[in-house]
């Protein structure tokens, strides 16, 4: 791919001169030439200024902040002690962490340079982190807020083993992100633990305008760095890269997969896409609807969320990043993968939903179109109310294109992929019927869009009496309707409600749905027992002779049923019984016990001999 990265000058032009293994390391990384970002920040930050720097997505932040910070270590004249830290850097995702991490490592390679540290916790205990720092004594520490506020100031009864006192600077990356509502107390705690004397610098593609969050951070006479780009045909400024063409397509709420098949069999060169989904449980479902569609058939396709365990989301993420470019892949995400990831050869991103918080919306695009590269971004709006959001970033600088991928608008076709494999949602509902957890998950990934949607920052444009519930429905395969709050009283001529049998309607795996039988036995003994009770109740009046009599039977039966249905319940595990013949076998051993209580009676009166009652109960002790 050609670069256009704006370049700003070579390394050596730089005051004050960078150190010969600073300058060695990045021949090797072949930059030869400094990007406008890092041309303006890195002379600010060395020279002891607070800087907010602003720079589209893509455009060399990073060493904008590494490189500042071991320069400034290397030179310190007294070196710092194994327990004092010199650098912090704070990231709002362990990905990123970890990215951030990995280039300082090819910096500090040599043991005689500062050390660095990794602390997002997840796969390691904070007990595993104190370990390490006193083993390791790192100058630097990267990581997310919560284990580095754990870390540096300790929680619970385990004290804090870093002394802060000799730090020289802060950094937040993505520091809008980190400003929000969700890290403030956190990220207050660690930095009202921090000298003073430091400096401190906000990196982010959009930083936050509001001073009071920049005096919270303990900005003291900062510089703002803002690095713009201009269109390069219209020379109008753009807040995303040069090299970004966004594009988007209006449809219908349940076109969306069917647009997103066509978006991918029909680019011819690019590989590796990053598809974005409102939440978790959408990721997660569609991971296991697209893996089972022929339409991607040969296609890798990956997932990737916040609620994934740590070990899962790093192996997934590798995974993804060192695929070769030979083949098609597909990497489904939620915003935990929007911000500061640097994923090669991620030629197009595509967004199904657009993101809550609108400035999320170039983060996301700009995990493609990096370091000059071009790239390609997608996003796909339902048909009417949303069709505004184009304009709405237009205002806010990002130039997006309508594109022509509309689908046939007759309602035959609506939902009918080119690739010919008939009735595209039709065939969702198949693979949904043939196992239960995609049932399970359909709704789940439904009920969280649905809250998902109530809760933009832009609620003027996306609001949900303008979203057609029956089509979104649609959309997901879903059989039925979901019982939700939103949905009460709600009509729709949108959506056909499928019958099936939920009694009958299997889960694929079997220990699964063997514990639904279970749960399915226990309800139906539980509904037979009561049923049996209430109908017993209407025949036999409170107080007539015939309730006292009935009264007394129950006892009896109260005693075989803990009996009885401790080894019934037993058996109910056999593979060769299936539930309802719990049922059956209940009741019959229940009459033959009933028919040996009469025998008993007869028996103690007189009315029969002993032989004849043994005859009776031997010959019905065979029928086992
Ligand atoms: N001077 C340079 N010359 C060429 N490539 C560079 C240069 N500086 C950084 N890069 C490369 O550009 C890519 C983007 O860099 P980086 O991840 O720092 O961007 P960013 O501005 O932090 O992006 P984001 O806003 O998404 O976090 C990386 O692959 C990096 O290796």
């Amino acid at each position: 791919m050609s670069t256009t990265f704006a370049k700003a000058g070579t390394w050596d032009s730089l005051e004050p001169k960078l150190s010969p293994f600073v300058l060695e390391t990045l021949a090797t990384l072949g930059f030869s030439e400094m990007t406008p970002v890092q041309a303006s920040a890195i002379p600010l930050f060395m020279k002891n200024k607070d800087v907010v720097v602003e720079a589209v997505t893509g455009s060399g932040k990073t060493l904008a902040f590494v490189i500042p910070i071991i320069e400034k270590l290397t030179s310190r004249k007294k070196r710092l002690a194994k327990n004092e830290i010199g650098a912090l850097v704070i990231t709002p995702t362990r990905e990123l962490a970890q990215q951030i991490s990995s280039v300082f490592s090819i910096f500090l390679k040599d043991p005689s340079l500062p050390k660095h540290a990794l602390i997002i916790g997840g796969t390691t205990t904070l007990h595993d982190d104190i370990a390490e720092f006193k083993e390791l004594g790192p100058d630097i520490l990267i990581g997310t807020p919560g284990r580095l506020q754990d870390l540096l100031i300790g929680k619970g009864s385990t004290k804090s083993v870093v002394n802060t006192k000799e730090l020289e600077i802060l950094v937040l990356d993505e520091a809008d992100r980190l400003l929000d509502m969700g890290f403030s107390q956190t990220l207050d705690n660690i930095i009202t633990h921090l000298p003073k004397q430091r400096r401190t610098g906000l990196f982010s593609a959009t930083m936050t305008d509001s001073i009071s969050e920049v005096i919270r951070v303990g900005l003291r006479n900062q510089v703002k760095v803002v690095v713009k780009v201009e269109d390069i045909i219209s020379k109008d400024e753009q807040r995303t890269p040069a090299t970004l063409d966004i594009g988007c397509i209006v449809c219908e709420p349940h076109q969306k997969l069917a647009q997103l098949i066509r978006i991918i069999n029909r680019e011819k060169t690019a590989r590796k896409y990053i598809v974005y989904y409102a939440t978790c449980a959408c990721v997660d479902y569609f991971y296991k609807i697209l893996t089972k569609l022929p339409q991607l058939k040969g296609i890798s396709i990956h997932s990737l969320h916040g609620k994934m365990d740590t070990k899962r989301r790093t192996a997934t993420y590798q995974s993804f990043i060192n695929l070769p470019t030979t083949s098609k892949a597909l990497l489904l995400c939620t915003d935990v993968a929007a911000r500061g990831l640097d994923m090669p050869d991620v030629d197009s991103i595509i967004q199904m939903d657009p993101p809550q918080d609108p400035k999320v919306f170039s983060h996301r695009c700009g995990r493609t179109a990096r370091a000059g590269k071009k790239g390609k971004a997608i996003l796909l709006l339902v048909k009417g109310r949303e069709e505004v959001y184009i304009d709405f970033l237009k205002i806010r600088k990002i130039p997006v294109r309508l594109l022509s991928y509309i689908l046939p608008d007759n309602s035959e076709t609506q939902d009918t992929v080119d690739e010919g494999n008939g009735n595209l949602l039709k065939q969702v509902q198949d693979i949904v019927l043939a196992d239960r957890d995609l049932h399970d998950k359909g709704t789940k990934a439904f009920v969280s869009y649905v809250r998902f949607y109530t809760k933009h920052d832009a609620s003027y444009i996306f609001r949900l009496k303008d979203l057609d519930l029956g089509k979104v429905a649609k959309g997901y395969g879903l059989l039925r309707l979901p019982k939700m709050p939103e949905l009460k009283d709600y009509k729709t001529n949108n959506f056909e409600e499928f019958t099936v049998d939920m009694d009958e309607y299997k889960y694929a795996d079997k220990s699964r749905e063997k514990k639904r039988r279970q749960k399915l036995s226990e309800k139906n003994l539980k509904y037979a027992m009561q049923s049996d009770k209430i109908y017993k109740r209407r025949q036999h009046p409170k107080g007539s002779w015939s309730a006292k009599k009935l009264a007394k039977q129950r006892k009896v039966e109260r005693k075989f049923k803990k009996t009885r249905k401790k080894e019934f319940l037993k058996k109910r595990n056999a593979d060769d019984m299936m539930s309802s013949n719990v049922i059956d076998v209940v009741g019959d051993e229940w009459e033959e016990l009933q028919k040996e209580e009469r025998l008993a009676k007869k028996l103690k009166k007189g009315k029969i001999k002993k032989e004849e009652y043994e005859k009776e109960i031997g010959l019905n002790n065979n029928l086992d």
